[in-house]
Order: structure tokens, then sequence, then C-alpha cells
């Protein structure tokens, strides 16, 4: 993709990373009249509520899409090449939407950290790793979003840094506590931004819900901007 552009940098940080670019746009958004939320996060249907969205789940093998993607964007720095794969991951949460006067909206989350992606831990064991990985430093948390209509896509990405306070000893019964809960296990990162400690959290530059799943408040701008259009 050539076309990138960076649409908002509005955040003033050392790395000037947290930040929202266009992925791909295609035609205008039509009118419709019901929402379907392709996603089976809870923490999506939360933030996208007031759509009253119905919710379907799309069934996709994400680890090949982003084998896919890693290797076709591997010229790029990691964090955009991640986040491009992820937009590919939320433009294929879609490909079977097809019911016209429906607007269709997917997203996916991915945490950058370490050089790594961080996906869903697969047990307790990988999820304490992350969570402890995360004190001292600074991550990164993508959502790709993809909105479509009949002849509509518009897909893009937010980019939100978080950092983590340095690890001292009276933050053990907190992560003790955190990681028996087990929410870690359904969470990208192997953490929720919105259940942790809030003293674990030294930052967070950008929209905290691109870190918990959609950037609302882009989503809605977007809707908007497209129905004056
Ligand atoms: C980092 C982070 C992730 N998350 C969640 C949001 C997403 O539910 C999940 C990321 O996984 P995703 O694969 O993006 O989403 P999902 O599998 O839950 O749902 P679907 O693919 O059907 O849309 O992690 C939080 O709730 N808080 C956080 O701080």
């Amino acid at each position: 993709m050539d076309d990138i552009i960076v649409v908002k940098k509005k955040m003033n940080t050392e790395s000037g990373s947290a930040m929202i670019v266009n992925y791909e746009q295609n035609g205008q958004l039509q009118p419709f009249n019901q929402v379907v939320l392709m996603s089976g996060s809870k923490r999506r249907h939360e933030l996208l509520a007031f759509m009253e969205p119905v919710i379907q789940v799309a069934q996709i093998d994400e680890r090949q899409i982003e084998a896919t993607y890693l290797t076709q964007y591997q010229s790029d720095a990691f964090l955009p090449r991640v986040a491009k794969t992820c937009c590919e991951i939320s433009k294929a949460k879609l490909s079977k939407a097809r019911e016209s006067n429906t607007l269709y909206i997917a997203a996916d989350t991915m945490v950058v950290a370490c050089d790594q992606i961080y996906h869903k831990p697969k047990d307790l064991e990988e999820a304490e790793q992350m969570l402890r990985s995360y004190f001292g430093q600074v991550h990164h948390v993508v959502t790709s979003v993809c909105l479509k209509t009949t002849d509509y896509l518009d897909v893009f990405y937010a980019v939100t840094e978080v950092e983590f306070v340095d690890y001292y000893p009276a933050l053990e019964p907190l992560i003790q506590s955190y990681l028996e809960t087990k929410s870690s296990l359904d969470k990208s990162g192997g953490y929720g931004i919105q259940e942790i400690d809030p003293r674990f959290v030294a930052r967070i530059d950008g929209d905290i819900y691109t870190v918990v799943g959609l950037p609302v408040a882009e989503v809605s701008r977007r809707i908007n901007t497209a129905i004056v259009k």
C-alpha cells in the first residue's frame, strides 16, 4: 500500500507514535438501517452499544492472514507492518458481509511489545510472562477497524502507546491478584487496561478505547462525516 495517509497525529509524545492512519478507502457510505458488529468481543459490544448493533461473529483464521501479510509487509518497520496486517484481519472479518442497507463494523486488536506481537496468552503462565514484561517499558496497542456498506469500505488503524511503571515489590500482590482473575486469557497481550490495577500504568498516549478494542470516537466521527457528505 503506497497510499497510507496519516490522518491525525495529535499526540505530541517523545516517540510520536500515538496516531490514526488510513489504510484503504473506497466509495461513500450508503444509507443503512441496521448496524452489524462482527465481533465476539464483549468490550466491543459495550463500546458500540449506543448504535444498538446486531452481533455476528466471523470465523476466520487470524494467524494464517497474519503470516501472509507480515511477509507481504516485511520491508516496513515492525509497528506499521503489524498495524497493516491487523487491518487485513479486520477486512477478512467482513469478507462475507453482503446485506444491503447495513453498516458492518469489524475490528482487531494487537499488542506490540519487545518487537513481538503478543496474542491472547495460551495459559496463565504465558499471561504472567507478558504482564511482567511490560513493567518499566513502553508498548503499543494497535486496533484496526473496517467499516463497510455495499459499495463503501473504510479501513484504518489507531495506535496507543502505553507505559507501565518500573516494577517495585509492593506491586507483587496486585500482579498476583490480577492473574488470579484469569481475565487476562481472552485479551490480546494478556491484560485489560480497563481492569488492571491503575498503579501499573505510568502513561497512556492515545485513545484508551483503542487499547480496550475499539477507537469508538473515531468510528463515530467517520460515520457521521460520511453521512453528511
Ligand atoms: C490490550 C487489551 C485487549 N482487550 C481485548 C479486546 C479484544 O476483545 C481482545 C483482542 O482480541 P481480538 O482478536 O481483537 O478480538 P476478539 O477475539 O475478542 O473478538 P473478535 O475477533 O470476534 O472481534 O482483547 C481488552 O479488552 N483490553 C485491553 O487492554
